[in-house]
């Protein structure tokens, strides 16, 4: 297969991934996010690497935003929102914080590739995507997750876009949000 080939078909996996998400689900998280106090964004590896992309867009938008596992992250307090990236669902720690955010009084979110009815069922919303992950096998030309992280940064993305537009966010508003001492 050809290099543009390849790219080609990544380009239309992605594609095809993305038409398959829930719209309803999709903005449920949209409203779990606009609701939040604070939102926390938690995943492993390159799911974590997305959050951070997706907590740096949100960041810029005005939202309160923190990664788990960075040194100056604070408590999660009522009203908070934890969303957890995972395409298998599997990580050691992926169920393991939902029943400390009800104690405290936050909500949570999952967005991930997993069927597992039984991890669903822990949070108070959930974002399917129907992508390849290392854990299943749905047919792609990509390796391991790739199919999953990729679609899951546009389809966050996109979300956040949604959640600019309905607030009338401009573009220069999101601008004067971005680290000025570079
Ligand atoms: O999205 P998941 O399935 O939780 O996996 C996250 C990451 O965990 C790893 O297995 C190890 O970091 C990576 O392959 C993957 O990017």
């Amino acid at each position: 297969m050809k290099i543009n080939e390849i790219l080609s078909t990544v380009s239309k996996e992605a594609t095809e991934v993305c038409s398959r998400v829930s719209s309803t689900e999709l903005e449920q998280l949209a409203q779990e996010v606009e609701k939040a106090g604070s939102i926390f964004i938690y995943g492993n590896g390159r799911s974590g690497l997305v959050g951070k992309m997706i907590a740096m867009r949100l960041m810029h938008s005005g939202y309160r935003v923190h990664v788990v596992g960075e040194t100056t992250t604070p408590a999660l307090e009522a009203g908070d929102l934890l969303i957890v990236l995972s395409g298998s669902g599997k990580g050691q720690t992926v169920g393991s914080m939902t029943d400390k955010v009800a104690d405290i009084g936050g909500r949570t979110a999952l967005v991930t590739a997993s069927p597992d009815e039984a991890l669903k069922a822990q949070f108070d919303s959930v974002l399917f995507i129907e992508a390849s992950t290392k854990s299943n096998d749905i047919p792609t030309i990509q390796p391991l997750g790739n199919q999953f992280d990729q679609s899951m940064h546009l389809i966050l993305d996109a979300m956040v876009i949604h959640l600019n537009a309905v607030s009338g966010k401009s573009r220069e508003a999101l601008k004067s949000k971005h680290f000025n001492l570079e």
